[in-house]
């Protein structure tokens, strides 16, 4: 199906080849047409590389515009060119850490009005007329106020863009909404391996991090592993926020995780569709046999 085409909400530049990058990098491959709204500029960010730490919001407040540059570098890698941010770049910003001063900015994106920043994305998915939305859980996947807006604002402008008489445009009724997701089962093979990897990277208890899906609460398996090098060359793109050491990496608190070519999915709206038989993922798969999805279009006729 050549009209495939997919959407995908991400809060700060880095998210988009963090969670769900391997996926955009095949579909992008297989042909379809691949969407990243991103919803903040990640202002609030911490920097890794010392020669860069003046860029941040407490000192020159240029990391915006620089992870701009990380973004379509990392877009490029990915294969992604149809990028935006929502509303227009900076219109809402970056809040932090859950709590944290920077969330009370007036224009942090966890004040966002919720219809207001919901129309914004009414007006892609009318553009786009995706088949499959891909976002947060209501989590934020690990409560990061961005986090949980976007999925807010995703499921809210979800059932808006299908309404007739909201807005501008022909009404578009998306078909598939999910939520990304890690298994705490690949997690726990993945620290075992840090641990006997000797790396220099942090190893977290699996039950400390904030983050990580029972295996019976993912649907979906995408297998992108083809496209693991595209994946890891968008995570070299976001120097300020991801150190790489392949497979491994971190973010700037330096607990290791790995570089994950199977990207795991929710189907919270829609009706899944039957997994074209084959044998279970064994590498970064859930190895077992099961009857989950293969494809986020997979029923979508
Ligand atoms: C992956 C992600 O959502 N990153 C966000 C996050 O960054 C984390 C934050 O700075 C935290 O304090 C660190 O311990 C952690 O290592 C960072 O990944 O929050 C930032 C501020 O909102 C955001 O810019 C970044 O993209
Ligand atoms: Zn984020």
């Amino acid at each position: 199906m050549t009209d495939r085409r997919l959407l995908l909400v991400h809060a700060h530049p880095d998210d988009e080849s963090i969670g769900t990058g391997a996926t955009m990098a095949k579909y992008v491959a297989e042909g379809a047409h691949v969407t990243l709204v991103t919803c903040t500029l990640g202002e609030e960010g911490e920097i890794i590389p010392q020669d860069l730490a003046h860029l941040a919001a407490d000192q020159d407040d240029a990391l915006g515009p620089y992870r701009i540059g990380e973004l379509d570098a990392a877009c490029d890698a990915l294969g992604v060119e149809d990028h935006r941010f929502l509303g227009a770049p900076g219109r809402w910003r970056d809040s932090g850490m859950m709590g944290v001063a920077s969330n009370d900015h007036p224009r942090a994106f966890w004040r966002a009005d919720l219809d207001e920043a919901a129309g914004e994305l009414v007006k892609v998915i009318r553009e786009v007329r995706p088949q499959v939305l891909v976002t947060y859980d209501d989590n934020g996947f690990y409560g990061h106020p961005d986090h949980i807006q976007a999925h807010r604002v995703s499921r809210r402008a979800f059932e808006l863009a299908a309404k007739p008489g909201f807005g501008e445009g022909e009404p578009w009724q998306i078909a598939k909404f999910y939520h990304t997701a890690i298994a705490r089962s690949g997690m726990r093979r993945t620290a075992e391996a840090l641990r006997e990897a000797g790396t220099d990277f942090l190893v977290e208890d699996v039950d400390d991090m904030p983050f990580g899906s029972h295996d019976e609460d993912i649907t979906t398996e995408i297998d992108a592993r083809p496209w693991i090098g595209n994946k890891t060359e968008a995570f070299r793109a976001h120097a300020t926020q991801i150190i790489v050491d392949s497979p491994w990496f971190a973010l700037s608190n330096n607990i290791g995780q790995e570089v994950l070519g199977v990207e795991h999915y929710t189907l919270a709206i829609g009706v899944p569709g039957r997994p074209v038989p084959g044998p279970p993922v064994e590498v970064g798969g859930l190895g077992e046999p099961h009857d989950r999805e293969n494809d986020l279009f997979a029923g979508i006729h």
